[in-house]
C-alpha cells in the first residue's frame, strides 16, 4: 500500500467508509446524505472507473465494495482529489455487505467489472456470477434495476449469460439475448486494459430486475 493510500484510509474513512461488519441495515439515505438512487460496485479494484462514471453522473451515488485495502486508499483518494460527494467505500466481502446490511429492494443497479475469473475448473465454484448470488441480488434490487457485468474470460461470459438468461428474476436488454458491446457510460478497467493487451475479448451483459 502506497503512504498516499494509507492516508486516505486514515482520513477519509471515517467520512466515506463503511465497514462491513454484517451487524446492521445500512440506512442508505443516511450514508450517502440524500435520496438519490444507489448503485452497488462489486470489486471495484482500484476505483478509476468507479470514481470516473461517478464524475459523469454526480446524481447516482456509488456504494463501491472491495476486499483489497490498498484499492479503497486509492478510490478514497480519487473521491477526494475530484470532489467527488457520491461514492461510498465499504471494506470486504459483498455476499456479506448484500446479505446482512442492505435493505430489500433498496438498489437501482449493480455493477460487477471484471470479476475473479477462476479459470481452473476445480475453482469454478469461487465464481461470483451464480444463481445462489444472483438470487440474493435480485431480493436487494429494485424492480427495473440495471445489473451489468463485465468480463474478459470467455467461458466465464458464457456462464454470466446462461446463468443469468436463465434466472426467473431478470431479463436481457438485449432483444437478440446475448452480449452487449461495451455502453459508453463504463470507461475501460484497469484489469480490462490488461486483458485486452494480452488479445482477449471482452463482453458486456446489460440485464434488468423484472416486477417480482
Ligand atoms: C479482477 S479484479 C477487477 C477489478 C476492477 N473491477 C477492474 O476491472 O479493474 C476483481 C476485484 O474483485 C475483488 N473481490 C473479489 N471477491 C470479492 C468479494 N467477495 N467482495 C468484494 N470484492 C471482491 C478483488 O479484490 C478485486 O479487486
Amino acid at each position: 500500500m502506497t503512504a498516499g493510500q494509507a492516508d486516505a484510509l486514515q482520513r477519509l474513512w471515517p467520512k466515506w467508509g463503511l465497514d462491513i461488519d454484517g451487524q446492521r441495515i445500512v440506512d442508505l439515505g443516511e450514508l450517502f446524505g440524500n435520496e438519490n438512487p444507489v448503485v452497488l460496485e462489486i470489486g471495484f479494484g482500484m476505483g478509476e472507473a468507479t470514481a470516473q462514471m461517478a464524475a459523469a453522473d454526480p446524481e447516482t451515488n456509488v456504494l463501491a465494495v472491495d476486499v483489497h485495502t490498498p484499492g479503497q486508499g486509492n478510490l478514497l483518494n480519487l473521491a477526494d482529489q475530484r470532489g467527488l460527494n457520491n461514492v461510498r467505500v465499504a471494506n470486504g466481502d459483498a455476499i456479506i455487505l448484500l446479505r446482512e446490511m442492505l435493505a430489500p429492494d433498496s438498489l437501482d443497479g449493480l455493477r460487477v467489472y471484471f470479476p475473479d475469473p477462476w479459470p481452473k475448473k476445480r475453482h469454478h465454484k469461487r465464481r461470483l456470477i451464480q444463481p445462489e448470488f444472483l438470487s440474493l441480488a435480485a431480493t436487494r434490487l429494485k424492480p427495473g434495476a440495471l445489473v451489468h457485468c463485465a468480463t474478459d474470460w470467455e467461458p466465464y461470459a458464457e456462464q454470466m449469460l446462461e446463468v443469468l438468461t436463465g434466472h426467473p428474476d431478470f431479463e436481457n436488454t438485449r432483444a437478440d439475448g446475448g452480449f452487449a458491446p461495451r455502453p459508453d457510460f463504463r470507461p475501460l478497467t484497469r484489469f480490462e486494459g490488461q486483458g485486452l493487451d494480452k488479445g482477449h475479448v471482452v463482453n458486456d451483459l446489460l440485464f434488468r430486475r423484472v416486477q417480482p
